[in-house]
């Protein structure tokens, strides 16, 4: 295989086409665990907002930046939303801290304590210009336009009953991050994600930067025109005992200029339990919350942790 499996969105949404493409869903969630989604319905208008707008963000200066950290987002567990700084964090343990910067958003609630609830404190608009605002219309975008109607397809391929995704995902818990790798040296290091399917957007540069591992090697994973690249997490792999894959992935970027990524991490609903068909069986919390404590420990790579 020298490239990932494209899965349209239209066609799993359309009568005439339905039945072949989740045939086409399903052996790319079975044998790659990684897809380009085409024909999205997301407005490239709205995706290159939010990359310019974020762009200007990471150009502040860094104490401006810090004001909105994970600290001052006062939320639990303190790491779900902020500003986290360069070599902010580690995923994999060998490959130490990782050069890039993020910011990350969630769902707001107001006044919600329960984990991963609340609302995010943002830059206004007359210090990070259309940031807050261009990043909130591009996930209002996401939530109704794709998650829905892949959830849907993806939860009917593990066997899940009719009416189980709206049951389980209303409202969906969101990780919205938005990551600025530096020129030349920008690096996230191999990882498996914990959630149960992500949703990246990645700007349309030439290069090379995300790389999935398959079969045995690594293969880039450039961005092709007006596709996202969607994964499955370690929850959606429990839930299908085993069936799809949550596969190890990492960026490594190499290229000239910067580069912006946006992935979405899809959870369910914070107070869900799920039971899949061999009858495992886990809280969505627990599951988030001992993934969230292995990221802050150093040690996030997930099932990657075993590659070398
Ligand atoms: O930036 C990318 O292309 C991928 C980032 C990623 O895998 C992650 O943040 O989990
Ligand atoms: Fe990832």
């Amino acid at each position: 295989m020298t490239t990932l499996p494209q899965i349209s969105l239209a066609k799993l949404g359309a009568d005439a086409t339905q039945r072949e493409e989740q045939q086409r869903l399903q052996a790319a969630c079975e044998e790659c665990g990684f897809f380009y989604l085409v024909e999205h319905g997301i407005p490239k208008e709205q995706i290159v907002q939010a990359i310019e707008s974020s762009r200007r963000f990471f150009a502040l200066p860094q104490p401006v930046k810090e004001r909105y950290d994970h600290a001052s987002q006062g939320l639990y567990p303190s790491i779900a939303r902020g500003y986290s700084r360069l070599n902010g964090e580690i995923l994999h343990p060998d490959a130490g801290p990782d050069p890039k910067e993020f910011f990350d958003l969630g769902i707001d609630s107001e006044g919600d304590q329960r984990p991963f609830a609340g609302r995010t404190l943002l830059p206004d608009d007359a210090l990070a210009p259309g940031f807050a605002r261009s990043l909130l219309a591009l996930q209002a975008t996401v939530l109704s336009r794709v998650v829905p109607q892949l959830g849907t397809a993806l939860a009917e391929l593990v066997g899940m009953k009719q009416g189980w995704f709206r049951s389980h995902f209303s409202p969906p818990t969101l990780g919205q991050r938005v990551i600025r790798y530096p020129a030349r040296s920008g690096m996230c290091a191999k990882h498996t994600d914990g959630g149960f399917f992500t949703l990246l957007l990645q700007e349309e540069l030439p290069t090379r930067s995300l790389q999935v591992w398959l079969r045995g090697r690594w293969l880039p994973v450039p961005s092709l025109p007006d596709s996202l690249v969607v994964n499955l997490g370690d929850m959606l792999q429990a839930l299908s005992d085993d069936r799809f894959k949550s596969t190890p992935h990492q960026v490594a970027h190499s290229g000239l200029s910067d580069r912006i990524s946006l992935p979405f991490f899809i959870y369910p609903d914070i107070d869900a339990h799920l039971t899949s068909q061999q009858g495992r069986h886990f809280s969505v919390a627990e599951m988030m919350l001992r993934n969230y404590e292995s990221v802050e420990a150093g040690n996030g790579a997930g099932r990657a942790r075993e590659l070398q």
